[in-house]
Formats: C-alpha cells, structure tokens, sequence
C-alpha cells in the first residue's frame, strides 16, 4: 500500500519530475508486483543567506567568493561566529551544504592575521584530505596575506623530506587520526611549533568516529588536547558532521569537552521525491527452512537505472559492495542492451580505492552527461563533491540515516526536482525502515555512540599519554583510571611516583595500538601470492570473519581465504570473486560477571551488565545473491572468550503464561525476537549488524527466568548495548513494528531470520514473538519512565 506524506504548507511544491521518474519505474513494474511502500515529496528549501561577519578578513572573504562562494548561508556563519568566540562547534547540516565553508573562514583569518598561528585539519580518510587539502591551497594561493600558511598533507603517503619540511614551515596540516596518533603525538617535541600556537582544529565528517575506532579517536583528541596545553596553546574544535541525532553531545564526547551544535541548514535544494521500494518476495527460490527470500536489492537496482537511464536521468545507484555494483551495473547493461543498445556505453561501475582523479573523472562525466548511470560502492559516500543529480537509488540501507542522507542528497540541487529510491534488502532493519517513513524522513534517532571509557581502550591509550608526558594524579583522577592504571603497573608497564604516572623504560605502546583493526591481539589478512597485507581484524573475531573459505571483502575488493592460523596471528587469502558470499554459524554462551543497572517493569526487568561471552564458530553458509543457501560447510574452530556489555530483559513465566505462550513456544518466541532486536538496534545506536550479537534462552543460569541478551561484539564493549538500554522502548518498539510489518508468515530474512544464527535459526516463532515483545512493551510503558 502506498501512502503519500503531505508536502508541507508554505514549501515550494513542485515534485514534478521526480514524481515523473518514480511513475517511469512504476510503469515498467509487473503488474502483479506492488514495491512501493510509500513516497514523500519534499518541498524545495530556499536558501538563507547571513552577511559576512565583520570579524572575517576581506581578503578570506575576497577568496572564497572567487571559489563561487558569493553570500554564505547561514549555519556557515553561525558555526563561524560560535568558533571566533572560542567556542567548540558542531556544524551537522546535509550533504553539500557547504560545511566546508564554515571553517575555513575561521582558521584562514586567523591564520592571516596572526602571522605564528597554526591550524591542524582531521579527517577519516585520506582521499578526503587531500580534497580538503585542495580546496584550502586554492584559497591560500589566491589571498594575500595568507602566503605563509604552507597547507601541507601529513599522512602515510608524505615522503622524509616533505615531512620534515611541513613540521618546520606549515601553518596548516592535513592529517588524520592515525597520524596523530603515530607520528605527530609521540614526536610532540618536534611538533612544538605547530602545538604552541594551535588556534584551531578541524574534525571532518566525525559521525565516522564511532564504536571501537570513534573511542580511540576520542582518545587521541584529549591526548593532543593535553599537548597543546602542555606548550601553552588551547585549541577551538570546529567539527563538521552529516545529519545525526544529539550531534552536540556526541561531539563533546569526541574532543572531551563542551561543544555547541548548529543543525539548522540554510542551503537550497529542489524539491525530492523519496520513494520506498521493497522488491517482492519470490516464489522459485527459498531460503533456510524453506523461508522466503526476497529478490536482491541489487538486482532490483539494476533494472531501476536501466529505466532511469532510458528516461535521461542522470542516476546514481550506490550498492553495498564492489561485487555487488558491478552486477549491478553488469544487469543495467543487460537490460539497455535489449531495450536502448545506444545507451548501454553511458553505464559505469565506480571503482573503489578512493583516488581522487577517478572521482573527478566521474564527476565530471555524470555533470557533462557523457555518463548517465553509475553503479557505486558506499566508498563514493564520503566528501565527494557530486550534487545536482536527477536520480540516486540506494540498493539497501546502507547502515545508518546519515549515510541514507548522504547518498540521498547527491540528488537534486538543481530547481526541476530529483528522485531518491530506497530499496530495502531482505533484513529486518531495511523491512522496518520502508514501512515506517517517519524514522528515515524526520530527524534521525540513531547518534554517533563511541565509549571512551572502555578500558581496553583507554588502557593503551593512557600508555601512550603516559609515554608522551608522564600523567598527573589529578589527570588519572579525571580519566577514573586509578585502578586499571594499577592494573597496568603490576604488568610492570607504569609505575606510581609522588608526581605523577611514569611509563618504565621498556614500554613503547603506541605501534601497538591499532586504532582501526578494534582491541587486543590481531590477526592480519595477506595475500599470499603478494604478501600485500590487507587489513587486520580483531583475533577474537577472526574465526567469525576469516575463517578457512570465509569471501573477505577489502574496499570492494573480493578474496576468499586459504588458511587461517591464530596461533600466528595471520590468515592468508587469494582474490577470487565467487558469486556466492559466505556467513558463519556460531553457537554462543552467556555469563552475567556483574549487574551495572537494573530497571524492573512488573513482569519485565532491563538490566544493563558486563558479561563474558563465549562464542565458538561451528560452520559457514554459501548463499547466492539472490538469497539462495548453496550449502553448509562444517568447520572445527577454537572457542573464544569475550568480555563485554550486555543490554538483557527477562520476563516472567507468569506473563508468558498470561499471553498464551506454551512453554514449549517460549525458545521459539524468545529467539525471534532476539534476532529482530540485534536487527533494528542499528536503528537507535550506530552500529552494524555485525558490531552486536545476541542470546536467548527460556532459563538462563544467572538470571533465573526467560532472558534476551544484545551484546557488543568488542571487548570491554563500545556503547552500542547501552545505547539500547537507554533507549529502550523506541528500540523495541521498532522491533515489534518491523516483525509485524513483514508479508512472510513463518519468518523470513526480513524479519526474524538471522544471517549467522548458530542454531540455523531454530526454532523461531514469529507470532510468538509479536506477542512477547508487545507484553514486554505494554510492561514498560505501564510504569513512569525512569529518570534520565
Ligand atoms: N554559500 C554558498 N553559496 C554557494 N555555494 C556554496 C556556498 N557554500 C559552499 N558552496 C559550494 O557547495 C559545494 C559543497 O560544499 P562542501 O563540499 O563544503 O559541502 P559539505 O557540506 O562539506 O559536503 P559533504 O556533505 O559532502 O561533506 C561546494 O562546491 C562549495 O563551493
């Protein structure tokens, strides 16, 4: 069924062709197929404009209007002015809307009226500093006055003498967190210059600082914050952020201090129209137990660019993997080539690897019309400078509402209206989000959630603020490490002195520290022909993840790996792109080590607890594109311990009883809706399916009673299960509405199914599961919410 959201009174309403092209892909619909779940026409926002503030240098100013920049907007100024005043700001507006702006003009004039002055640029990936990068020379070569500032790139790429030249002369450097944190902050010394004078700091797009990575980074930050004070500076963090709920608060978060947040977005944009899509369920291929499977979303997107593309519709389609954009692309071809052979030349695949010529070449084909649709992986998402596209269709979810936007927003800055299309993946979290409009269109409720308090994070990370200047008793005290810093003493690693916290002689922690690979021992993924190392992963999850036939995903890159051997710490891999992609099954048990929280509801009781999880792989699936199990593969891995955080709620055999669940249901119910929860947490928290896991059972030893455990999958945890915890209600709620919202009768992959249940998702029972979770519900809504 398809209902229409109400434009709103007094915006510009003019879907035209947007609503043009979504009825052009309804048309070439079999008539027997109803996949739209619902459309909104966004009205056309106008621009507001704000004056340049007086404080800004007219030369800055002179430059930026040359760049096409004639009247700021207005969150550029208000971001601007919050920072001049020496205020910590969080400009979190959409996609293109000029963010960039809102600190250059800040640093640039602080920088041309203060000759010695220094600014030091974040960002996560190095492709997008060196656009940054780009931009600001353009800038600086063009005002006088700011000839001294040398902005200069320090990353993995910058050679000797470059980087000896950029710490002696550049006023301005482009780095990213890793190199702060291995080069920059461990040399600090060498640094002084830039570290005295350190006016600004800039942190782009940091909603990507989240779970394991974002809490390191927090860390990094209040090591560089230390620093700077150390040599007499106190930096203002200007941050810019994609659309998140509270980016305030998960900003101070970040840098560990208070940050003002501007959220309201003074750029145009033409009017949208959104639309819903769930490819339908399909009658010739059945999933585990004969479930249902839907047609993949890539395969749906590839027939939606074909009609684009034959409507002249400059379109975008971004598709989860590398694989997976080149089948779609491959399937657009297919399909012009039977309807519109002239076209099928005007259809490429984005290539991952994040070069910054590829992504100009592509910009500009897509702008000039020589290329008309392309097929991309989710690695043209960040700082690309695409807008004013007539089309973008996300081929499923891509994990959080700020990448939907992300993507989305590519389309239309032009005044003729664009079209953007969600079509869900079979997963529960893409089922909920095509039924229920309101939690992608409104304001998101999912916040970027990084746990700087986790102790085998903060742990390393005192190590290396230790090793860079011995920490103070009052500092230990601020970071409540007194114990895990004892902890680390008995290991002989630091020792207690009358001033203060001193590394022993033998510690050098930092190399040590992999900020992106997650926590403790890794296990680094080689090619074994090359010897090219891929990545790592954390060792505790490796038999999950790069175990012995497991297909690895590298930046859309396809290999499946040989061996795995974790006594060594390294498993090897060949590139092999098979059509199949593979998920484990793993057999999981639970302990609760102590209760942190407790809130009880009658019948229901949330508790927030550490536990010990222990998990051991027992075999993989192969499964087609097109959702098909090809078959089950036994594998005989080692059991791993993981100590983390755990969400749970238990529930009384009473209210079981009371709702009709027979005790032999009860697993069935109980297991369902775990997985459904694991499914839709990324909903509230900024997570991946694959961040989290879960365990139900009917007793559970510790808890006496029928208990749901969600876990973090990272040791120590990284604040996704307490994100859960907090949020409760809107988090279950979202998980009842989206097991509802399925067609399936008995379960499918867009509900209940999950792709790595250890029990081969048995037993399940969907309506069983409706009724516990709306008993759980009707518990927490009948007592007063709990103080925040
Ligand atoms: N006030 C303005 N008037 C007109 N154009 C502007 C203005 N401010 C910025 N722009 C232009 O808008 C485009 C997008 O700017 P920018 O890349 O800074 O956006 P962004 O918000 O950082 O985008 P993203 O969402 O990709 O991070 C640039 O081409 C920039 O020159």
């Amino acid at each position: 069924m398809t209902r229409s959201i109400p434009i709103q009174p007094g915006g510009a309403t003019a879907p035209g062709y947007g609503q043009a092209l979504l009825d052009r892909l309804l048309a070439g619909t079999p008539s027997n197929e109803h996949p739209l779940t619902h459309t909104a026409a966004l009205p056309a926002r106008k621009a507001r404009h704000a004056r340049w503030p007086g404080w800004a240098a007219g030369s800055v100013v002179d430059a930026l209007r040359e760049q096409g920049v004639s009247e700021p907007w207005c969150h550029q100024i208000h971001a601007a002015d919050l920072a001049v005043a020496g205020n910590n700001v969080v400009v979190s507006t959409g996609t293109a809307s000029g963010k960039s702006v809102a600190y250059q003009l800040p640093v640039l004039t602080a920088l041309a009226s203060d000759p010695q002055a220094t600014a030091l640029y974040l960002s996560p990936t190095k492709a997008l500093g060196a656009d940054q990068l780009r931009a600001v020379t353009e800038l600086t070569g063009a005002t006088p006055g700011l000839s001294t500032v040398h902005p200069c790139a320090y990353d993995g790429d910058t050679s000797t003498e470059l980087r000896r030249w950029a710490r002696s002369h550049s006023r301005w450097i482009f780095t990213n967190p890793d190199m702060l944190h291995l080069a920059i902050l461990p040399g600090h010394a060498r640094w002084a210059r830039l570290l005295r004078r350190l006016r600004y700091v800039v942190i782009d797009e940091c909603h990507s600082y989240r779970g394991v990575f974002g809490s390191h980074v927090a860390l990094i930050i209040r090591r560089l914050r230390r620093l700077a004070n150390h040599y007499g500076a106190d930096p203002v963090f200007i941050l810019a952020s994609a659309t998140t709920a509270d980016p305030g608060t998960a900003a101070s978060r970040l840098i560990g201090a208070p940050c003002a947040e501007v959220t309201e977005d003074g750029s145009p944009h033409g009017p949208r129209t959104v639309a819903l899509w769930e490819p339908p369920l399909l009658r010739e291929v059945t999933g585990e137990h004969g479930a249902p499977v839907r047609r993949a979303a890539g395969t749906e997107a590839a027939r939606l660019l074909a009609d684009l593309v034959v409507e002249g519709a400059r379109t975008l389609a971004f598709v989860r993997s590398r694989h997976g954009a080149e089948l779609t692309a491959m399937g657009t071809r297919r399909l012009l080539a039977e309807s519109a052979p002239d076209l099928v030349d005007r259809v490429a695949t984005y290539r991952a690897g994040y070069l910054a010529e590829d992504r100009r070449d592509l910009e500009a084909a897509l702008s000039d019309g020589r290329l008309l649709g392309v097929a991309s992986t989710n690695a043209l998402e960040l700082g690309v400078d695409i807008a004013g596209l007539d089309a973008v269709v996300v081929a499923g979810f891509p994990g959080t509402v700020a990448s939907f936007w992300q993507q989305g927003g590519r389309a239309g800055r032009r005044g003729q209206g664009s079209l953007v299309v969600l079509v869900a993946r079979d997963d529960p979290l893409d089922t909920y989000l095509v039924h229920h409009p309101q939690a992608l269109l409104d304001r998101p409720v999912e916040a970027t959630v990084t746990d700087p308090a986790n102790p085998y994070v903060l742990g390393p990370q005192l190590l290396c603020a230790a090793s860079e200047l011995p920490l103070s008793h009052t500092e230990v005290d601020g970071f409540d490490a007194h114990d895990l810093l004892t902890d680390l003493a008995k290991q002989g690693l630091i020792r207690r002195r009358p001033h203060g916290w001193f590394v022993t002689p033998d510690t050098h922690p930092h190399a040590e520290v992999d900020i992106r690979g997650g926590i403790g021992n890794q296990v680094a993924i080689v090619e074994a022909d090359t010897g090219r190392m891929l990545g790592t992963v954390e060792a505790g999850r490796a038999p999950a993840t790069v175990h012995p036939g497991a297909v690895h995903l590298h930046q859309g890159e396809t290999f499946v790996v040989d061996e795995l051997h974790l006594d060594d710490g390294v498993a090897l891999v060949h590139a092999e792109d098979p059509e199949w992609s593979t998920s484990v099954r793993e057999v999981t048990d639970i302990r609760v080590v102590a209760v942190e929280e407790t809130r009880t509801y009658g019948p229901v009781t949330v508790q927030m607890a550490a536990v010990q999880v222990t998990g051991q792989v027992v075999a993989y699936l192969r499964r087609l594109p097109s959702g098909e199990v090809l078959d089950r593969i036994e594998l005989d891995m080692p059991a791993q311990t993981l100590p983390t955080r755990a969400v749970l709620y238990t529930v009384t055999p009473g209210l079981l009883d009371r709702i009709g669940l027979t005790p032999e249901r009860v697993p069935g119910a109980l297991h369902a809706a775990e997985h459904a929860a694991i499914g839709l947490l990324p909903l509230v928290a900024t997570c991946d399916r694959g961040d989290i896991g879960g365990v139900s059972t009917d007793l559970h030893a510790d808890t006496g009673l029928p208990t749901v455990f969600v876990y973090d999958g990272h040791p120590g945890g990284a604040g996704f299960a307490e994100r859960g915890f907090s949020r409760i209600t809107q988090w279950l709620t979202a998980t009842r509405d989206a097991v509802q919202a399925c067609e399936c009768i008995d379960g499918c992959p867009s509900c209940v199914h999950s792709p790595k249940c250890g029990n081969g998702n048995d037993p399940l029972d969907k309506a069983g599961a409706t009724a516990l979770l709306t008993a759980v519900l009707d518990a927490l809504g009948s007592q007063p919410p709990p103080p925040a």
